[in-house]
């Protein structure tokens, strides 16, 4: 079995896979260090033979989410690092080095999966577009707050912004105008959301036309779904291209 992590600025996204037909053992999110190597120790009959991580952390969380699961299950972690080209694909920033290895997974991933031109949309804690075209040059991307920035900001910087976790979950049940401060902003915050994808579905027809396939991932995706219908969503699109950037054995 091997296990894949994914560590996002806000959450760690785990699984676990048969090594042989890369089948999934189990999977979650957590959030934080200790709360993963007690839901993957958790998991019955686990016999790990190697892990592997993509992070966007420092070096240092990095390296200390490695050294946890070195010392809970014995495997050594293997990490992801940049390239200039891979499978096909041509990272396209001036410095390779310094597009995010989540967005730079999730173009290998979605190329893999569509072998044309594709446009990621990939909602954690930032909102991130990226463009692959058809002959697998990265064309580069966009990066915005996602929902956890644009909230947070909002409920750091005024002074009359104050709402509890489960009132904002309650005022998404429809995107009406907002009749009290949580909906308007909670509401406020997904069509921005919504407005982004759909400037970046614009962009991708812009350069394809009709010929490409658009991928939605991330914690949020669910909240753009009907702003891009046309969208594959794929939760573990990162995972795609981490095993294709880690082979393991
Ligand atoms: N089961 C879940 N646990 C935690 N966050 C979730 C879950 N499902 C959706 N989310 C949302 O996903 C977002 C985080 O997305 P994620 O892709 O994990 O971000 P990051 O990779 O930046 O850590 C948050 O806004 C959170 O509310
Ligand atoms: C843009 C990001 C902060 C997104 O992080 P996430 O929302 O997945 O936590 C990450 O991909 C990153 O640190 N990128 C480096 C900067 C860049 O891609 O240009
Ligand atoms: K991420």
């Amino acid at each position: 079995m091997i296990l894949e992590l994914d560590c996002g600025n806000s959450f760690i996204k785990w699984r676990v896979i048969h090594a042989a037909d890369a089948t999934i053992v189990g999977g979650g999110i957590v959030d934080s260090d200790q709360a993963l190597v007690d839901a993957v120790g958790a998991l019955a009959s686990l016999r790990l033979a190697g892990c592997r991580v993509v992070s966007v952390r420092s070096e240092d969380e990095t390296a200390a989410i490695c050294a946890l699961i070195g010392q809970a299950f014995a495997v050594t972690a293997r990490v992801a690092e940049p390239a200039q080209e891979m499978a096909g694909v041509r990272n396209g920033y001036e410095d390779y080095q310094r597009l995010g290895m989540d967005r730079w997974l999730a173009a290998l991933g979605a190329f893999h999966l569509a072998q044309r031109a594709c446009l990621v949309i990939d909602l954690g804690t930032a909102a991130k577009a990226d463009f692959i075209s058809a002959d697998g040059e990265h064309l580069g991307g966009y990066i915005c707050p996602g929902m956890p920035l644009m909230r947070s900001q909002l409920r750091t910087h005024t002074r009359r912004i104050r709402y509890d976790d489960a009132s904002a979950e309650r005022a998404l049940s429809s995107l009406a105008p907002g009749r009290s401060t949580v909906e308007a902003v909670e509401r406020g915050c997904v069509l921005m959301l919504q407005g982004f994808a759909r400037t970046q579905l614009e962009q991708a027809r812009a350069l394809w036309g009709d010929d490409f396939t658009v991928f939605l991932t991330g914690g949020d995706a669910p909240l753009v779904r009907e702003a891009a219908p046309q969208a594959r969503v794929v939760p573990d699109l990162v995972f795609v291209g981490l095993a294709m950037a880690c082979p393991l054995d």
